[in-house]
């Protein structure tokens, strides 16, 4: 179980987080939302420890990870963020590999059973065919989708992501979402687009200037009236014919689409 406890971020005197407290459950998939600023990648990296938090902690089955060592940190959490990098001149197998460096010391030496995951990590992704390209020659998609295998082959037990379905086709988003809902991990999932975090979160926890404003089912965090008062939409609800997923619908007003040429 991961736990945010009253974690609160403050820089130069302005506070990002404000006593933000919320579980993901083990296998449990949520979805931090909110508008551009509302603090979800500063909540993430506190989570993944690229930011201390001012106040509050992070907890992993009840420990604060400020306690344990960054590679023990590393072993359990693995992370896909906005600040990923896959600048290096590597093959999209060597930089995969290098996401069992927290369990290795020195020379990254692979057994048998990691070369294994690694493989299966790069047929989840769909980039088996590119295993020996250079990352710098691969399109924004390809790359990101190495960063979520090389997070895979971390074989952690929380995955944290930050926007993972940028640059990704719709195909490859609607199979990395699918991955994300089946894949057993507790994972924390910053997302923009509400009707595909309604579709794969148990749960989705609402940010608003750096506070909670809604947490719940999609269902419940969903509604037109959240969605007003938080991001200022107006949206339609409907049920999705096929799966039964809450989907939204957005009300775009007459007069200010009459001026688009079509
Ligand atoms: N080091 C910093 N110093 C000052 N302000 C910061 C710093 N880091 C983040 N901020 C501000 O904190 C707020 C939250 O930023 P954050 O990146 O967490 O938002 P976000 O919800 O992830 O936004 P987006 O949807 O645009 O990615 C923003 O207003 C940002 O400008």
């Amino acid at each position: 179980m991961l736990s945010l406890r009253e974690l609160s971020v403050e820089v130069a005197g302005t506070t990002l987080i404000r006593e933000l407290r919320l579980d993901v459950g083990e296998g449990e998939v949520v979805g931090l939302l909110g508008p551009n600023g509302s603090g979800k990648s500063t909540a993430l990296r506190c989570v993944y420890r690229a930011l201390a938090p001012s106040g509050g902690a992070v907890l992993l089955d009840g420990t604060d990870i400020a306690e344990q060592g960054l590679r023990d940190t590393a072993r359990r959490i693995a992370a896909l963020t906005q600040d990923s990098r896959a600048d290096l001149d590597f093959t999209v197998e060597e930089v995969v590999a290098l996401g069992r460096s927290p369990h290795q010391r020195g020379n990254l030496r692979l057994s048998a059973r990691e070369r294994a995951l690694c493989r299966e990590a790069l047929r989840r992704m769909d980039i088996t065919h590119l295993a020996q390209r250079g990352v710098l020659t691969l399109s924004g998609g390809e790359r990101q989708r190495v960063l979520v295998a090389r997070a895979l082959v971390q074989e952690p037990e929380v995955l944290v992501l930050d926007e993972p379905t940028n640059h990704l086709d719709v195909r490859h988003q609607v199979e990395l979402l699918k991955f994300l809902r089946d894949c057993g991990l507790t994972v924390l999932v910053a997302l923009h687009d509400l009707n595909l975090a309604s579709a794969v979160c148990h749960r989705i926890a609402l940010l608003r200037a750096g506070s909670l404003a809604a947490c719940g089912t999609p269902s419940e965090v969903l509604t037109p009236e959240t969605i007003h008062a938080v991001f200022g939409v107006e949206v339609t609800q409907v049920t999705h014919p096929v799966t039964g997923a809450l989907q939204l619908l957005y009300d775009l007003p007459a007069d200010e689409t009459e001026g688009i040429s079509r």
